[in-house]
């Protein structure tokens, strides 16, 4: 019981501190946790020897505020009914799909997110995975280390990327940035959303589908939700066709994976960039063997140089809390 000791001493040292109730972190918040630690006083339930349940039962109660990675785990509506007095989630990510909104909505909890810090840092790497598909910067990579230059001779071209129709699926703050790259790479960008944007000039499609099949490339930007699990399905991959590329960047289970997997052994699709996949970190070992898949671990999400903003929205968003000031990046309620 030694960490529940040294957590209930240093809540008698600063009892002033507000209470910030963190289940589990994952390593990379660490070097953040002394800037926490100043302002607040963090229940670190998974440094206590307690089952998590009795953790939150003895020094959670009148816990107002959980910090979240996106990581996990899951704020579910059991962990939200075992904090009576939340009244705040604030996660690390800018996807939602681990946290229970609904139960979140019922019980009048509000929720922040990472606001617009990974937006930059998402697009970059969308693109990245987009030119590189394309212009078989991996594969080639792979042709001139395993000696096949001097072997085999030349590798073969990829294609331009220039002029290419692009379809982002989503367009949020990160959708939008893909969409500002490209068009100045020279793509034309049509989009898909829940509702058409005001102010977006780009084409808005309704119907995904419809999207693909008018597309050459399809970039996947949205949030996992029950409306947008395994919406690029077969028949969206097979309108966007055999010369057809899509890049994913959202979350892994807005695909059909199995069926993305088969499109792309039977050749009935052109190639695709992933960072996400549907049962992270495991992926689908057919992909290994294809030269026109990129993959790559769920890291398109940002960069060393954005973390220092990372810390600093988290902060804010709690302190504007405690103190009865508008959130940062408040999720609106949809
Ligand atoms: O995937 C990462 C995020 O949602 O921020």
């Amino acid at each position: 019981m030694a960490d529940t000791h040294h957590q209930e001493q240093n809540r008698q040292l600063h009892p002033e501190l507000p209470q910030v109730i963190v289940l589990k972190s994952p390593p990379v918040f660490r070097q953040f946790e002394d800037h926490f630690s100043s302002r607040f006083h963090l229940l670190k339930a998974w440094e206590s020897e307690l089952p998590q349940d009795q953790y939150l039962a003895t020094y959670a109660q009148s816990a107002q505020a959980i910090l979240c990675f996106g990581s996990g785990p899951r704020i579910s509506a059991d962990i939200i009914r075992q904090l009576p007095s939340l009244r705040l989630v604030v996660t690390t990510s800018a996807g939602l799909n681990h946290i229970d909104l609904s139960e979140c909505r019922a019980r009048g909890i509000a929720v922040a997110n990472a606001g617009d810090v990974f937006s930059a840092d998402c697009a970059d790497y969308a693109v990245g995975l987009l030119i590189d598909v394309l212009r078989k910067i991996s594969a080639s990579d792979r042709y001139v280390r395993n000696g096949n230059w001097a072997i085999l001779g030349d590798f073969g071209l990829g294609s331009k990327l220039g002029s290419k129709r692009v379809g982002i699926v989503g367009l949020g703050k990160i959708g939008l940035e893909v969409a500002k790259r490209l068009e100045a790479f020279g793509c034309s960008i049509s989009y898909n959303s829940r509702k058409k944007k005001e102010h977006v000039a780009y084409p808005f499609y309704a119907n995904v589908c419809e999207l693909a099949a008018d597309m050459e490339v399809l970039i996947i930007c949205c949030g996992l939700t029950e409306q947008t699990r395994h919406m690029i399905d077969r028949k969206v991959l097979l309108a966007l066709g055999k010369e057809g590329v899509v890049v994913n960047i959202g979350r892994g289970a807005i695909i059909n994976e199995k069926e993305m997997v088969q499109c792309l052994v039977q050749g009935e699709i052109g190639g695709a960039g992933l960072d996400v996949f549907e049962n992270e970190p495991n992926v689908p070992k057919e992909l290994f063997a294809l030269d026109n898949v990129v993959l790559s671990p769920h890291l398109a999400v940002f960069t060393p140089e954005s973390f220092e903003d990372l810390r600093d929205i988290m902060i804010g968003n709690l302190e504007a809390f405690f103190s009865n000031k508008p959130l940062l990046s408040l999720v609106a309620d949809e």
